[in-house]
């Protein structure tokens, strides 16, 4: 469960959360009404995300970006403060420690989608994006090919 600080209380920022990719593979985010979660646009425009009231969005995080050799693509999102509270409950699926992350030969096809990312292990990727500190998608720079 996270509570977002109100736009009051940001002084100035209306940035609740950095822009960003989920480092796991998939992600369902609710919340309490008060929206506020963005979306990078493919044409580099943030677009609003309204959470459905009982429902929730499945987001898309590296590692299954990686999985799908690409053919689901993690999604760079970012919150942005309200004037009310906001609260939000996540639901992260992440690998167990240690697993390797293979794409299955059945998603890479020479033509459409030639093999994009190399084998690695879910620990080597932990690692490698605690070491950089960086909020932008690394996955093509850790594991492309
Ligand atoms: O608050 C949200 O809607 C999204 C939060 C989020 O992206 C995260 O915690 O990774
Ligand atoms: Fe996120």
């Amino acid at each position: 469960m996270t509570k977002y600080l109100t736009s009051e209380e940001t002084k100035g920022s209306n940035i609740g959360l950095v822009p960003h990719t989920d480092k796991g593979t998939i992600s369902f985010i609710c919340d309490n009404g008060v929206q506020g979660l963005q979306l990078l646009s493919k044409t580099g425009n943030w677009v609003d995300i309204n959470i459905p009231p009982n429902g929730f969005v499945v987001v898309v995080g590296d590692i299954l970006q990686a999985w799908s050799n690409g053919r689901l693509e993690a999604a760079t999102h970012r919150v942005v403060a309200k004037d009310e509270e906001r609260f939000v409950f996540i639901f992260f699926a992440v690998p167990r420690e240690g697993l390797i992350i293979k794409g299955p030969s059945e998603l890479v096809d020479n033509e459409n989608y030639p093999k994009r990312y190399r084998l690695f292990n879910y620990d080597e990727y932990v690692n490698y994006h605690h070491s950089i500190g960086s909020q932008e998608a690394p996955m093509g720079k850790f594991a492309g090919i």
